[in-house]
């Protein structure tokens, strides 16, 4: 059975942030992840993790001004500077909770700029960020997000995503691969859980029901075939990451809605 991680920005819903590794670690769960710690003091979060036996397995660097829509900074030309503080404050924050790995998010289009500058801008950016990271020993990861949910967003496929780790030349710098994303955009997932975990490129995997972005017992990927691929996979070429579980509970924001629906995680527990 793979290693999942409970992400707190969507489990738990009905909970503060703070009360969700509580939360989580009652449900058996070992590691967490989230989007954003930067509300809370780092001592704080450090904590929880530390009151609960938690693992920090991944949290997002600053994605630019989230409330205003933005979703990360690494292609954008014009806000290197801003881009680089908050690398520096993402490797802070990893160093302070232990985490070993950071997602940068790409940042959606901007009109009027040719895909060819982004991509550069994109590169240039990871090099930078992914020789920061190598210094502290942890991993920066790219992730191709589906456009249904993220219109404009830059990085949509798999190979993409591996052939700018590639262009970076960087050890540091890994992909993270969300089967919920990677199903909407390309399909197939099996197979490319079979190409890509092997090329020692992918840093994390994420799960969630397709197309709702529910339990992932819910609609159109049978999960416990993938969970037997990757264990498979995992076997043959050592792979030992974490799978995010990164969907919104179907029963939402009602007490114990997570917990009950983590069925499909009991059963796979037996
Ligand atoms: O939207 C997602 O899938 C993310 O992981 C954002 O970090």
């Amino acid at each position: 059975m793979p290693r999942f991680a409970a992400n707190l920005s969507m489990l738990y819903p009905e909970l503060a942030f703070l009360d969700r590794f509580d939360a989580a670690a009652k449900d058996g769960f070992e590691g967490v992840e989230y989007l954003f710690p930067y509300d809370f003091p780092a001592a704080e979060i450090a904590a929880r993790l530390q009151a609960n036996g938690l693992q920090q397995v991944l949290f997002n660097a600053p994605p630019g001004h989230w409330e205003a829509g933005e979703r990360g900074l690494a292609c954008l030309p014009g806000r290197e500077n801003e881009f680089r503080e908050g690398i520096a404050r993402a490797l802070d924050y990893a160093a302070a909770l232990d985490c070993p790995r950071v997602h940068v998010m790409a940042g959606l289009m901007p009109s009027g700029l040719s895909r060819e500058m982004l991509e550069a801008t994109y590169i240039h950016n990871l090099r930078w960020a992914a020789g920061e990271a190598r210094k502290t020993g942890r991993d920066l990861l790219i992730e191709p997000i589906n456009t249904r949910d993220m219109p404009g967003f830059f990085l949509n496929r798999q190979d993409h995503a591996h052939a700018i780790v590639a262009a970076v030349g960087e050890p540091h710098l890994k992909v993270q691969m969300d089967l919920y994303h990677c199903q909407i955009v390309e399909g197939d997932v099996a197979m490319k859980v079979r190409e890509y975990l092997p090329t020692g490129r992918v840093g994390h995997l994420q799960i969630a029901g397709v197309p709702t972005r529910n339990e992932p017992d819910m609609g159109e990927l049978y999960h416990p075939y993938l969970f037997g691929v990757i264990d498979e996979v995992s076997a043959a070429c050592g792979w030992d990451g974490w799978v995010g579980c990164e969907y919104r509970p179907a029963r939402g924001a009602v007490v114990n809605g997570t917990t009950d629906g983590l069925g499909w995680l009991r059963a796979l527990r037996g």
